[in-house]
């Protein structure tokens, strides 16, 4: 059974800490990581660590030591690339609970990837040779870490700039067992552009990307042409890109955009939306658009 975030934090039936094939043994998840799920005193005790770890960050950040989670993602990968650029995303350090900081620190140093453009990454190596998916803006990680686990046999490098999410992600992997997943860290344009080498995923999946639904928002929408050609020089034939949305003038940019690119073509027959597929569970910003009552699209092509 998937563990999620609502359940309980310990190894699944309450057995020993989890071992990552290939990787090292994981310790318990523990302590005040449960920050949103336990009811009365726990939920207490676990606001209580929450505000001593927020004033130790203080504390160091005046004395000139820049932690939280020393061992945890670079500050702002993104940034130090140093290029004048649009970008489809608002920095988002966030406010990271206890568990997802403790998960960071913890786990960041085998599971985590910066974004930071300085090398063309051995995905053969990095997943053990399984065929790779990268998911661009995961958000809290949820639907990623049930994808992962419906699907063993294929690896999946989830890149987003969300710090609470990456925490998130990370502990929910940890709670599954899971050792297909990896958490990169960044701007996933570098990522694509700098450190994935072409032909090389097969598959891509971005997921309630931002709408950017002010005109003057627009040029920040990660779904262009621009973006779309890079993406597809790194798909191999035959990979499937996968994109869903709840923004309807979204939707239709997003149609417009794949189906004008001569390396895709469009699973539909029709040259339209595809139906919602199975193995997508709900994602948290896809029920926040239902319950606005938002109609979701899913746009399914293959790299020709
Ligand atoms: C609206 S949220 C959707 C999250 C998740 N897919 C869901 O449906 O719940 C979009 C996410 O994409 C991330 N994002 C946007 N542009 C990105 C980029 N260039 N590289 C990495 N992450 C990006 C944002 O930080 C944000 O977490």
């Amino acid at each position: 059974m998937f563990e999620s975030e609502k359940t309980s934090l310990s190894a699944p039936g309450g057995g020993p800490p989890q071992t990552a094939p290939g990787g090292p043994s994981l310790p318990e998840t523990g302590g005040n990581s449960a920050a949103y799920d336990e009811p009365g005193g726990a939920r207490r005790e676990s606001r209580t660590a929450d505000r001593e770890a927020r004033a130790k960050g203080t504390a160091d950040a005046r004395e000139g030591r820049r932690l939280l989670f020393p061992e945890g993602p670079a500050a702002d990968p993104a940034g130090s690339h140093h290029e004048r650029r649009i970008r489809s995303f608002r920095p988002r350090r966030g406010r990271v609970t206890v568990g997802q900081g403790e998960a960071l620190r913890r786990l960041w140093p085998t599971w985590g990837l910066d974004i930071d453009g300085a090398s063309r990454l051995d995905l053969d190596q990095l997943f053990d040779g399984l065929p790779v998916i990268l998911e661009i803006g995961f958000g809290m990680g949820e639907a990623t870490a049930r994808m992962a686990a419906a699907d063993p046999g294929t690896g999946i490098l989830a890149a987003d700039v969300h710090t609470p999410g990456q925490g998130n992600l990370l502990a929910l992997a940890e709670r599954n067992g899971l050792t297909n997943v990896r958490v990169a860290n960044g701007d996933a344009i570098i990522l694509l552009r700098e450190m994935i080498e072409p032909a090389a995923l097969a598959g891509l999946r971005v997921f309630f990307p931002d709408p950017w639904p002010k005109k003057r928002h627009h040029k920040r929408r990660l779904i262009q042409p621009e973006f779309i050609e890079l993406a597809v020089t790194r798909l191999r034939p035959g990979a499937l890109l996968h994109c869903a949305t709840d923004w309807e003038p979204y939707a239709e940019q997003m149609l417009e955009v794949l189906s004008a690119c001569p390396d895709l073509e469009n699973t539909q027959p029709d040259g339209g939306y595809a139906p919602r597929p199975p193995f997508r569970p709900l994602t948290k910003f896809e029920s926040a658009g239902l319950g606005k009552g938002h109609v979701v699209h899913d746009l399914t092509f293959v790299r020709r």
